[in-house]
């Protein structure tokens, strides 16, 4: 069995207060050996001035928050996916939105840079958005191998982008840390991530920012655990702290056998 953990957050702009309350939880939480705990978006840092995250943008493998990270990976001995934080990028006026995963020795086991930028108008208190204008789009779809399954990482918006799932090819687990709007979330967020879990037929571990942060926007919660035929395993609607359920891998088997999708699938040669 495998414990799937996602951790809600009401994230601050300040990267020390965000950390701590990682830490908090995670001391509180009883969290198992090898579990899988996925952090949400820009948990270490939200909102704030424009341009917050590029002021605490790090240099990959060589940070605070890659250090505190993986010492927590270590500590707990469990896997842990950052969410995302800024790293810096060869240009000096953007960042990417680094969602790496970390192993219970601490090793950094992959690097996805979100690849999809939210550049869209919400009819809600903030109006639209230009992700694109701080950060830089990534270019490289990210799975990983490891004993507790096949991992598939993606972030917020890229869950709106069939191709890239298609891309992915087999996976255990999907991870998609998320700051998914309020509006957007009433209106999407559970029939996007359902749908990526009923035809990937794949767990999905799916954090969101909740509330309201400190720059006015307000962000979804919701934050869930589906199984690969499309069931709520676990889900937290509101506030900070865990959701999380504990799953058997081994039953996706039973689900491809019954309804083989990537085999009977058509249009494979499209993606891989
Ligand atoms: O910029 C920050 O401070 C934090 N980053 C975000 O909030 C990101 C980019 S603006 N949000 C999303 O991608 C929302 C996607 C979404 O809500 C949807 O696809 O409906």
């Amino acid at each position: 069995m495998v414990n799937l953990v996602a951790l809600q957050m009401t994230s601050t702009p300040h990267v020390e207060e965000n950390l701590n309350i990682v830490e908090k939880e995670m001391a509180t939480a009883d969290i198992e050996r090898d579990s899988l705990v996925v952090l949400p978006e820009c948990f270490a840092c939200f909102g704030g001035k424009e341009k917050g995250q590029l002021a605490v943008a790090e240099v990959k493998g060589d940070g605070i928050i890659q250090q505190r990270l993986s010492a927590l990976a270590k500590q707990h001995q469990c896997y842990i996916v950052s969410g995302t934080f800024p790293v810096k990028t060869q240009n000096p006026d953007k960042f990417s939105a680094a969602c790496m995963l970390f192993g219970p020795n601490g090793e950094l086991l992959a690097d996805y840079r979100k690849i999809h930028m939210f550049d869209v108008s919400v009819n809600d208190n903030t109006g639209s958005y230009k992700e694109s204008a701080t950060t830089e789009a990534g270019n490289e779809v990210v799975t990983v191998r490891t004993p507790i399954g096949n991992i598939g990482l993606a972030v917020c918006y890229d869950v709106r982008f069939p191709g890239l799932f298609s891309a992915m090819g087999e996976i255990d687990i999907l991870v998609l840390p998320a700051a998914f709007t309020q509006r957007t979330g009433e209106a999407h967020w559970h029939a996007l991530l359902k749908a990526r879990a009923i035809e990937k037929q794949c767990y999905v571990v799916a954090p969101n920012q909740s509330g309201v942060h400190q720059n006015g926007r307000e962000t979804y919660g919701h934050s869930i655990i589906l199984s690969p035929w499309g069931d709520t395993l676990g889900e937290r609607k509101t506030e900070t702290g865990f959701v999380s359920a504990s799953v058997d891998i081994a039953e996706r088997e039973t689900i491809k056998q019954n309804m083989p999708v990537a085999e009977h699938n058509r249009f494979r040669s499209h993606f891989v």
